[in-house]
């Protein structure tokens, strides 16, 4: 029977079907896969379904040689944690979750967007620090969303799912930065560049994914050329914002406030940013909803069962 390893603890209904069609060995575990472990997972599995933290960097399939591994099904739409050419150099093939994630995650970004302009998480400190004195008519006074410009810098499934909900919930103008020119079905204006739609708008949310390309790709500059108003969302991944350039910008004021669901060492977060009031900051709970990770935890099943069933495999990355 086909051995494979569920690399992390997953609802149970995903395990149980796993469990039906697999030989499955569970790790039952919330923290990554060590590189030990990755090795094991190559050499002595056909398959695993793992997940972001999972490093499986380049040098990981290179000491594995010739592994008995043919697929790695990543539970997830992003895959930035995996090599995907070394992957394939080695002779696996890599699959996602893409879709599953789109609703949830566009609705954590309207979260933080809300958080980071109406000032939440502060006020919610302030009265939990028994320091509020009442209400008075210019007391932390946000940014009001409603009609203002929000710039989505990659526009793709999340992307778009936000950028519908800032149209049609907020009334608010859309702006993107995309690879490529998006046929959509409410206006928006496409931006040349990060920096000529960070200067366009008041709210800038990232939704590209972490790639070599987009490292670092919200820049210092990218920041400078932001309102002192505006506020950054980022709910892609950590490591496309300079982490730095954002904490000095937060602390100088260059920009008004960012709201976080990722972070460029995970699950680090600076001492800086955890003591500045204008940052909300959450634990990546962009899919975060049990239906959510039962649908992305199905969709890695039916990865796994298409490929070893020798069918068109859904998701292949
Ligand atoms: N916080 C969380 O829990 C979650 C985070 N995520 C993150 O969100 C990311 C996006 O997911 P999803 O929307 O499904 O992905 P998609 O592939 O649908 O969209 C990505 C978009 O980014 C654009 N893009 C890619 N590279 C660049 C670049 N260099 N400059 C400008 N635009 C670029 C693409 O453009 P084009 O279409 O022209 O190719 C595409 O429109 C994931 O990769 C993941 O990292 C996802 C789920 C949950
Ligand atoms: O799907 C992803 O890429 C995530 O970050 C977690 O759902």
């Amino acid at each position: 029977m086909t051995r494979i390893l569920i690399a992390r603890n997953l609802p149970e209904s995903v395990v149980a079907e796993a469990r039906g069609l697999f030989d499955v060995t569970y790790r039952d575990r919330p923290d990554p896969l060590s590189r030990d472990e990755m090795l094991e997972a190559l050499a002595g599995y056909d398959g695993a379904l793992v997940t972001l933290g999972d490093a499986f960097g380049a040098d990981v399939f290179s000491e594995a040689g010739t592994p008995r591994a043919k697929i790695l099904a990543n539970f997830g739409v992003g895959y930035n944690h995996i090599d995907v050419a070394a992957a394939k150099a080695a002779g696996l093939m890599v699959t996602n979750t893409p879709g599953a994630v789109t609703d949830a995650t566009a609705d954590i970004a309207m979260t933080l967007m809300l958080m980071s302009c109406r000032r939440a998480g502060e006020g919610e400190r302030l009265v939990r620090s028994g320091g509020w004195q009442g209400w008075h008519p210019v007391q932390m006074l946000g940014l009001h969303m409603s009609g203002k410009r929000v710039g989505i810098l990659g526009m793709g499934r999340i992307g778009q799912a936000i950028a519908r909900r800032c149209h049609f919930g907020f009334g608010m103008e859309v702006a993107y930065a995309s690879r490529s020119e998006k046929t959509l079905d409410f206006p928006a204006t496409r931006c040349a560049s990060p920096e000529a739609l960070a200067a366009a708008v008041d709210v800038l949310v990232v939704s590209v994914p972490a790639s070599p390309e987009t490292h670092h790709l919200v820049s210092a500059g990218v920041l400078a050329a932001m309102q002192p108003t505006a506020h950054l969302i980022n709910i892609a991944r950590g490591d496309i914002v300079d982490e730095a350039a954002l904490i000095a910008a937060l602390e100088a004021g260059v920009i008004a406030g960012a709201g976080l669901d990722v972070y460029e060492h995970e699950p680090r977060v600076p001492e800086a940013l955890l003591a500045l009031e204008n940052a909300v900051l959450l634990p990546h709970l962009g899919t975060a909803a049990l239906e959510v990770r039962e649908d992305m935890g199905r969709m890695a099943v039916a990865n796994l069962r298409a490929f070893f069933a020798g069918e068109p495999v859904p998701n292949p990355v």
